[in-house]
């Protein structure tokens, strides 16, 4: 088995580029600085791209599907079956992701990486590495040859986006039971508290809370992942589709495409591909919060400001694809704005005064 993700190397962003950007939208017809964020995204996305007119249009929406062999325990509100069910959803285009992926024009491409049954479709990726993983309170989640398959799958499968044109990423997933298996991700890399770290993931019910919070405890007790080694994390306790979306980012930030996180199961993904890789974490823009209360820590971890804060906890990279307009604007706003010379605006302020002067 090649794995085509250990050969990759990530280019370093270009602050020069970054610092150009900026000082060019100094000199666009606005006050200075009044774009707020926008400007921070906009320089954000020339280091990374390294063009000084950054492009993210088209998107790309990567999906990565698979099921979870702790879901036995009883940590989910909905039966494994749904992973499947859900993923005919998205191929029948019913699905939020669908209807957000159409409302920013992004290509939508779904890979089973690891759905616990056989779903036959001309538009479905693929790249199954095992029918779910197994029960991590039982035995490890998968051994680590299939978590660095699994990885190798989403590398590819994201490449294969970008050489089809893709100019931003948004790495999505579908995994009942996934929020348990981040949160034991989470809790392995970080050492934090299992309890500050669990959610109720689907809408489970207190009494299940507790049952959640239980297992994964004595799943790490007893599976002993080493915090420090991202594959060892991930075949113990992880998911098959959070190691196809840490690919998928190595990948896109190798080609220099930014990367636009989701939420809890994202940002945990992405930061197996930094501690894997940490120039890949350069490329990463925080699409939204989650209301998953682990996804907190893990927005400490990396280190960055989600785009959003809505309340969401879907997944499928649907608040990640809501917070695309916002980066797109912030393209389009450098790439199109007229500078104060080109309107023939006098860019000085006077005394005390922030208003724009017409020649
Ligand atoms: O992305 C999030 O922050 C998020 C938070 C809670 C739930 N989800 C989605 O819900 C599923 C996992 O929830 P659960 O309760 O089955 O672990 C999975 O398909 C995720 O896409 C996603
Ligand atoms: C219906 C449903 C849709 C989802 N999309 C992502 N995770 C999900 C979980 C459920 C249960």
């Amino acid at each position: 088995m090649k794995n085509h993700w250990k050969n990759a190397s990530i280019p370093a962003i270009d602050k020069k580029v970054g610092r150009d950007a900026q000082t060019y939208i100094h000199s666009l017809t606005k006050p200075v600085g009044s774009l707020g964020r926008l400007e921070d995204l906009a320089v954000s996305l020339a280091s990374m791209t390294k063009e000084r007119f950054p492009t993210v249009f088209p998107p790309g929406v990567l999906i990565f599907a698979a099921d979870h062999g702790i879901v036995s325990e009883g940590v989910s509100a909905y039966p494994q079956e749904v992973t499947g069910q859900m993923v005919r959803n998205f191929l029948n285009g019913g699905a939020a992701i669908n209807v957000f992926s159409k409302q920013i024009g992004a290509k939508l491409n779904i890979v089973d990486i690891g759905i616990a049954a056989e779903i036959n479709s001309q538009t479905l990726i693929s790249r199954k590495v095992r029918y779910g993983t197994a029960n991590f309170l039982l035995g490890d989640a998968m051994i680590r040859e299939e978590a660095e398959q699994a990885i190798d799958a989403g590398y590819q499968t994201a490449n294969e986006m970008i050489n089809n044109g893709i100019k931003c990423l948004i790495p999505g997933e579908m995994g009942i039971g996934n929020t348990t298996a981040s949160s034991a991700v989470v809790a392995a890399v970080s050492g934090e508290e299992v309890d500050t770290l669990v959610g109720t993931g689907t809408g489970i019910e207190k009494e299940k809370l507790q049952i959640k919070k239980d297992v994964i405890e004595k799943a790490l007790a007893l599976r002993k992942p080493n915090g420090d080694d991202p594959v060892d994390v991930l075949s113990k306790v992880g998911g098959l589709e959070i190691a196809g979306m840490a690919g998928a980012m190595l990948a896109a930030s190798s080609r220099s495409i930014p990367i636009l996180v989701d939420g809890f199961i994202a940002s945990t993904a992405a930061l197996i591909a930094k501690m894997i890789c940490s120039a890949s974490a350069d490329y990463m823009i925080l699409g939204h919060r989650s209301a998953e209360p682990g996804h907190m820590k893990v927005i400490k971890l990396l280190g960055k400001e989600p785009i959003l804060d809505l309340g969401m906890r879907l997944g499928e990279g649907s608040g990640a694809a809501i917070a695309f307009p916002v980066l797109q604007s912030a393209s389009l706003m450098i790439n199109e704005m007229a500078t104060f010379e080109a309107a023939q605006i006098s860019a000085k302020k006077q005394e005390g005064e922030t208003r724009l002067v017409y020649k």
